[in-house]
């Protein structure tokens, strides 16, 4: 597979340029809950064959039995066809038992397990106050080969948001690195050049993911022409070195970079209010942009270790069987999805996208 299904350079002159790749993973999704979780789950299912879901419910899925439970709604919503799999998470607090997460990673209820620090983001209160005692989780996960997955934002309000990221890989990604030498650990939506350097430096157990809105957008972009709401999320988007930063990391081939689209639905009211929620909606366009930017950077070649290799090496699981096939072939994006009396709107929602999604094989 990899580079002998790529067509664009030997299809006939007419064709429509097109790449062929194993089905991709997504390695960080919201999908919600009840009404929300029916809305956008068709998406991330017919882009993926599995994403790995966040645990950031109200209240978080704290325990194995409601991991269970929260993985039954999932799969009783898919499309009656659908052979996609999610695959659970933890959402880590103060409280934590380390029995309680080995059972569910022993069991096979979750895969990992999110570091939320208290109050970083949506729905994170939850969340953990103080990494440090949090090492007798850690050292369980070290031990028993399971992910921590983590939201690397400090969360002293002080910090200029624009360096909260990067405040947290000083002061606590790097002594968590050194405290836990062999913990398997994901920087989740990298955005700036240090952290992706800091993921390069600790690659032997280290990944983090890439999300399709940091490859396309910078922070000037939340303010082109007014206040973008649909645009802001966590951890908020850098400058413009760091944009480019983050598509050379993506397209390089590296196996520490890896698909994840943070895909996080909000409703509209919730975005465009007085005080905006933080999160994109990148699930119904996730591929065509990650695609594109592949293109872009003359990567092509590239794209199935991001999309399809790199996440699953990683968590040590099988890659997927089946094609997914992407064309060069302009199609204009869903400008929103209902949900229930209101919607959700898409990112690049309503624009006319260079690269559009073929057939699916699995
Ligand atoms: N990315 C976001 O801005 N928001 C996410 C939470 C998160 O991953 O930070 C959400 O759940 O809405």
């Amino acid at each position: 597979m990899s580079t002998d299904t790529l067509f664009a350079s030997r299809a006939p002159a007419d064709a429509v340029p097109s790449v062929t790749i194993r089905r991709p993973d997504d390695w960080h999704v919201h999908l919600r809950d009840g009404a929300m979780l029916e809305a956008v789950l068709p998406f991330t299912a017919n882009q993926f064959r599995r994403a790995i879901v966040m645990p950031n419910l109200v209240p978080p899925v704290t325990t194995v039995a409601m991991a269970q439970s929260y993985r039954a709604r999932i799969l009783a919503a898919l499309p009656g066809d659908s052979d996609f799999e999610p695959l659970m998470t933890c959402y880590l607090t103060d409280h934590t038992d380390p029995d309680e997460i080995e059972r569910g990673y022993r069991d096979g209820v979750w895969l990992a397990a999110k570091l939320y620090p208290a109050g970083a983001t949506t729905n994170s209160h939850a969340g953990v106050t103080d990494i440090a005692k949090l090492a007798p989780v850690l050292e369980r996960m070290e031990r028993i080969g399971m992910a921590v997955l983590v939201h690397g934002e400090a969360t002293d309000p002080a910090i200029d948001i624009f360096d909260r990221e990067a405040a947290f890989m000083q002061a606590e990604m790097l002594p968590l690195l050194q405290r836990h030498e062999g913990l398997k650990v994901v920087v989740e939506h990298a955005t700036t050049a240090e952290t992706v350097d800091l993921v390069r430096a600790h690659a032997d157990r280290a990944a983090c993911t890439i999300t399709p809105h940091h490859l396309v957008i910078n922070r000037t972009s939340i303010f082109q022409g007014g206040l973008r709401p649909h645009l802001y999320c966590l951890p908020v988007a850098k400058r413009e070195r760091h944009r480019l930063a983050l598509r050379a990391a993506a397209t390089s081939g590296e196996a520490c970079f890896m698909l994840g689209t943070d895909t996080a639905p909000h409703r509209r009211g919730a975005k465009e209010a007085e005080c905006c929620s933080a999160g994109v909606f990148g699930g119904a366009t996730a591929l065509q942009t990650y695609v594109q930017v592949f293109d872009e950077e003359g990567a092509l070649d590239r794209f199935e270790a991001f999309a399809s290799l790199n996440g699953a090496r990683f968590h040590g699981l099988p890659v997927n069987e089946g094609t997914i096939t992407l064309l060069k072939k302009p199609a204009t994006a869903l400008a929103a999805v209902s949900v229930e009396d209101e919607d959700v709107v898409v990112f690049r929602g309503g624009e006319p996208l260079p690269w559009s999604i073929g057939d699916v094989r699995a």
